[in-house]
């Protein structure tokens, strides 16, 4: 068959920060050892933007893919580069998430510059972090910390915690690895009590619906990782289902078994930690999508839907 695709050169439509950068061109070495020509262009979103409010007082909807999406739509950029965990669970009609990238560490850190650093259940310290699922979970398991608002680039957090705004910063270590400040790690939370938010750890590839089909096929198959795209087919039904987004303290990880299986762990937490819920189920790959699905009608049914009430109450929605 002839190959007359319009587009020579893929458009990578990123955020401006140096993770997403590292991410776009994560994905533009990867096109081009498939042998496709490779283009940045970045493009900023009101996450980048707005850097004064806390993210749940943003809105819950594509803070950091809206403005990306516009691009997919208008033909200015051909795929848009995410955080996984970014992108809000469910994406518009006209758009697709093409490709998972192969998911990084999943686990929640501490960073500090004193390597001394020693966090215990009962520390008394003050922890940088803006993500109301970590906020929400450090009240639960270390009841004495209390925590300040981090908002901003990995670089613009550190700044705050070099400036002696909190004692450390809480991150994925995904984020803090890709920048090389792994170094400065003190502590690795657990990923059955701090599991993640629903993504964390995998870069995620957005285009548009009627993209050339062959291109598409060859974005695919430069990209995606098949066990990773399953593990976050998994998480993204539960988000969906829960009807979050990142505002909310829901939290969820798949992982494949020895035997091949979907396991997926994951439930919500009060914002003052008192209530946790969590549960755990495992079933075959064909199943990801509805052991997610699955797992947040049972956090739902148990108790969930009335924390969730209980949030959009108390931030008046
Ligand atoms: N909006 C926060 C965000 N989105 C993606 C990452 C990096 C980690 C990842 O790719 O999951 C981060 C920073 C953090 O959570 O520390």
């Amino acid at each position: 068959m002839e190959n007359n695709t319009a587009i020579k050169t893929i458009k990578i439509g990123t955020r401006g920060s140096k993770l997403a950068l590292w991410q776009a061109n994560a994905v533009a070495d990867k096109l081009q050892a498939a042998g496709l020509d490779t283009e940045i262009v970045i493009i900023s979103t009101k996450g980048d933007q707005i850097l004064d409010k806390s993210l749940d007082k943003l809105g819950s909807k594509g803070v950091f893919t809206e403005e990306l999406e516009v691009g997919l739509r208008e033909g200015s950029i051909e795929i848009a580069v995410h955080s996984a965990k970014d992108v809000q669970s469910s994406i518009p009609e006209d758009l697709e998430l093409v490709a998972f990238m192969e998911r990084e560490q999943v686990n929640d850190v501490i960073l500090s510059f004193n390597p001394d650093f020693k966090l215990e259940r009962d520390s008394k310290v003050v922890i940088g972090t803006s993500s109301t699922r970590r906020k929400a979970l450090l009240r639960k398991y270390y009841p004495n910390v209390t925590t300040a608002e981090s908002r901003g680039n990995l670089q613009t957090r550190l700044q705050k915690l070099k400036d002696g705004q909190f004692d450390a910063l809480m991150l994925a270590y995904a984020g803090v690895f890709r920048m090389g400040y792994d170094d400065l790690i003190v502590h690795t939370f657990p990923e059955n009590e701090f599991v993640p938010a629903a993504g964390q750890g995998s870069v995620a590839v957005e285009c548009a619906r009627n993209l050339d089909p062959e291109l598409k096929q060859q974005l695919k198959d430069a990209l995606d990782h098949a066990e990773t795209h399953v593990c976050l087919v998994a998480e993204r039904a539960f988000l969906r289902t829960m009807e979050g987004g990142c505002s909310i303290p829901s939290f969820a990880l798949a992982t494949l078994t020895a035997e091949g299986k979907v396991s997926i762990q994951g439930g919500l937490v009060s914002l003052d930690g008192q209530q946790h819920l969590y549960d755990k189920f495992e079933g075959d790959q064909a199943e990801a999508e509805s052991l997610g699905v699955k797992l947040a009608e049972t956090i739902l049914g148990r108790g969930g839907d009335q924390i969730l009430k209980d949030i959009r109450a108390e931030r008046g929605e």
